[in-house]
């Protein structure tokens, strides 16, 4: 089993040599097995962290409801080579306080998209990664390409306040239908979960229609949403580093719904126009 740590000292005596972070807010599913994976070979400590993260919850959302599955997380860290899992207390992340703190700025990359629905959300998502690679002192950490404004952000972050890590993204882990997995997929009841695979069967059409550009890409995914019913918070298409997107570059195209009770994200990379022509050749 893991050695688990709950304080920044006990977590200095249970690493050593080259290390590897992944950060996570526990209820583990296959998802996070395969960052675990892939960290494993790029350290000789892998380190998992498993924290609900309070000042990235808005006070309407779910903090208190989020599923905690700690003995099961600790089986699946055991099960992927895990050396160390981190599981502070919320006073050992926060000891000035969730008000009091410094907090991190994310720059106008933090205010669209997710961060237009959750305007105080990747705040809270930088600052405690921010932490965590203070407190970790990683080589290298992972997250997945799922999350992928909260993965730009913090590949920007690194870079841009020197802190030093190599950021790593992982493509996205889905169940059978395409369906992109995420701890919250368990609060969608039957018939949500079968409606939800419509979401990566939209993506998959905005690649398939990639050779006729940027118009025809939103088209054909925003026709797969209406029909299953679902009005996504956004449908966009940009630059792999969510700019604008480009004719004949790469692009990714970026979904997030609400089906019931969770909101879904969802991504992908789409080849655009003569790009995609010559990728089918
Ligand atoms: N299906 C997936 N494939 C690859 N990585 C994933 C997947 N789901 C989550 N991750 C990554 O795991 C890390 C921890 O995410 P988190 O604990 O929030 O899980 P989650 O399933 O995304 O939960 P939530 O439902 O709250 O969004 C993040 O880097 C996230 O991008
Ligand atoms: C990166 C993270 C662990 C920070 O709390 C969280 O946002 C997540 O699980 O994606
Ligand atoms: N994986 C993103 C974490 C959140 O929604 O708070």
């Amino acid at each position: 089993m893991p050695t688990v740590v709950r304080t920044a000292a006990e977590l200095r005596a249970a690493t050593s040599g080259t290390v590897a972070l992944v950060p996570t807010m526990g209820a583990l599913h296959d998802g996070h097995g395969s960052l675990m994976e892939h960290a494993r070979p790029l350290a000789e400590t892998l380190v998992v962290s498993i924290f609900v993260n309070p000042t990235q919850f808005a006070p309407e959302e779910d903090l208190d409801a989020y599923p905690r599955t700690f003995e099961a997380d600790l089986e699946r860290c055991d099960a992927a080579g895990v050396d160390v899992v981190f599981a502070p207390t919320v006073e050992e992340m926060y000891p000035h306080g969730l008000d009091g703190a410094i907090m991190v700025d994310p720059g106008p990359l933090g205010s669209i998209l997710e961060g237009a629905a959750r305007p105080t959300h990747f705040r809270g998502v930088l600052t405690v990664v921010a932490k965590l690679f203070g407190l970790v002192r990683p080589d290298v950490a992972v997250f997945g390409e799922k999350d992928y404004q909260q993965l730009t952000l913090i590949r920007l972050m690194a870079q841009e306040l020197c802190l030093g890590v190599d950021v790593v993204g992982c493509p996205t882990v889905r169940e059978a239908d395409g369906l992109a997995m995420s701890s919250r997929n368990r609060y969608l009841t039957a018939s949500e979960r079968e409606r939800a695979a419509a979401i990566s069967a939209a993506l998959r059409a905005g690649v398939d229609a990639g050779p006729d550009g940027p118009e025809a890409v939103l088209h054909a995914a925003g026709k797969v949403l209406a029909d299953a019913g679902i009005d996504p918070d956004y449908l966009v298409l940009t630059s792999p580093d969510l700019g604008p997107a480009e004719a004949g570059r790469e692009s990714r195209l970026l979904v997030a719904a609400r089906v019931g009770r969770p909101r879904l994200l969802d991504n992908c990379a789409v080849p655009l126009g003569a790009d995609a022509k010559n990728r089918g050749k």
